[in-house]
């Protein structure tokens, strides 16, 4: 298994400005490391509006020109700056949207997906490609001259799937595959994902869906108020003693109650001095008032918390 992709100390912000007088500097992604190897699938866990799309897009670069990008993301062992990412796009890495938006409501499914073509040859070629993407994921030949507003909301999805793998990537970036798809649907697109794990495809699965999570991924990431506090095998999140951060142990001890949906209402709010966690944390002390923890490796696991403050 090799690293296909590492990213280190990822910040993202927004400057706004209040009252349109002070501007201010909001983050909404705070120093966020994590890699995914290729043959493997890291599921990235974190509530509504936490930041999820902005790591994708920032992966793919694809941020809004407001966006304020810090730190470093490296594929297959390279740094990659905005003009690798634009070459790497549509081709090595591929993303899987969150938003239908990014399919064209005037142009016809095969039409689309093929993108441009060079000549004749080059048009024959993808089409044959395509037909055999789509056959592969469930799409027979009717879905091809249809336009997206014919499409069941699980058909759209297995367009945007179907399509990001078109040119046989090496690394994945899915966002929120699922959300709106009946459980027929969700088992399906659970089953895809892991048939690119079996093509030895990264997958970097972007959900607040615990569920999915936890049936694909080999690792989870859990993300909260912007800040990653706890990357751990998903084995390990079978049972809350098995789990490090005390919001992790919560967030499963609460499990199936919830419904496996991730409670809105973490966002990323004004950056607090120390533990983003300190108000709702059952173990607090007082260092974690005032000092941020970092995140560290433990064992097999990374943790951000001052529970645990040397390396094992
Ligand atoms: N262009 C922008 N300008 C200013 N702020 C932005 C911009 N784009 C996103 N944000 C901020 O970043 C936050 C995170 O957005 P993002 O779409 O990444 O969240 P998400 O975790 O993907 O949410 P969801 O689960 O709803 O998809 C938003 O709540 C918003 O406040
Ligand atoms: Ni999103």
């Amino acid at each position: 298994m090799s690293e296909l992709l590492k990213v280190s100390n990822l910040s993202i912000s927004f400057s706004r400005y209040i009252q349109g007088l002070r501007k201010s500097t909001i983050k909404t992604i705070n120093d966020l490391s994590l890699s995914v190897n290729s043959g493997e699938i890291v599921a990235i866990l974190g509530s509504s509006g936490s930041g999820k799309s902005l790591l994708a897009h920032a992966i793919l670069g694809i941020l809004p020109e407001n966006a304020i990008c810090e730190g470093v993301i490296k594929y297959k062992g390279n740094i990659i700056e905005q003009k690798d990412k634009e070459k790497l796009r549509g081709d090595e890495i591929c993303l899987i949207p969150q938003s239908v938006n990014f399919l064209d409501p005037l142009m016809k499914i095969s039409n689309q997906v093929i993108g441009e073509v060079k000549d004749k040859e080059d048009e024959k070629r993808k089409r044959i490609n395509q037909r055999k993407i789509f056959e592969k994921y469930g799409l027979d030949k009717s879905v091809d001259s249809m336009y997206p507003f014919q499409l069941s909301g699980g058909m759209v999805r297995k367009v945007l799937l179907s399509t990001a793998l078109l040119s046989n990537p090496d690394l994945i970036v899915a966002d929120e595959p699922t959300p709106g798809l009946d459980t027929k649907d969700v088992e399906e697109t659970i089953e895809n994902i892991r048939k690119m794990k079996e093509d030895n495809k990264g997958v970097l699965l972007i959900t607040h869906e615990i569920d999915v999570a936890l049936k694909t991924a080999d690792r989870i990431a859990i993300f909260y108020s912007g800040y990653v506090i706890e990357i751990n095998d998903t084995k390990n999140f079978l049972s809350p003693s098995t789990l490090l951060h005390p919001y992790t142990k919560s967030l499963i001890k609460a499990l199936p109650r919830n419904g496996f949906i991730l409670t809105k209402g973490i966002q990323p709010l004004e950056d607090v001095k120390g533990c983003v966690y300190y108000e709702n944390c059952p173990c607090k002390m007082n260092i974690c008032k005032n000092i941020k923890p970092i995140l560290i490796k433990y064992n097999n696991a990374k943790i951000r918390c001052h529970l645990y403050n040397r390396e094992v």
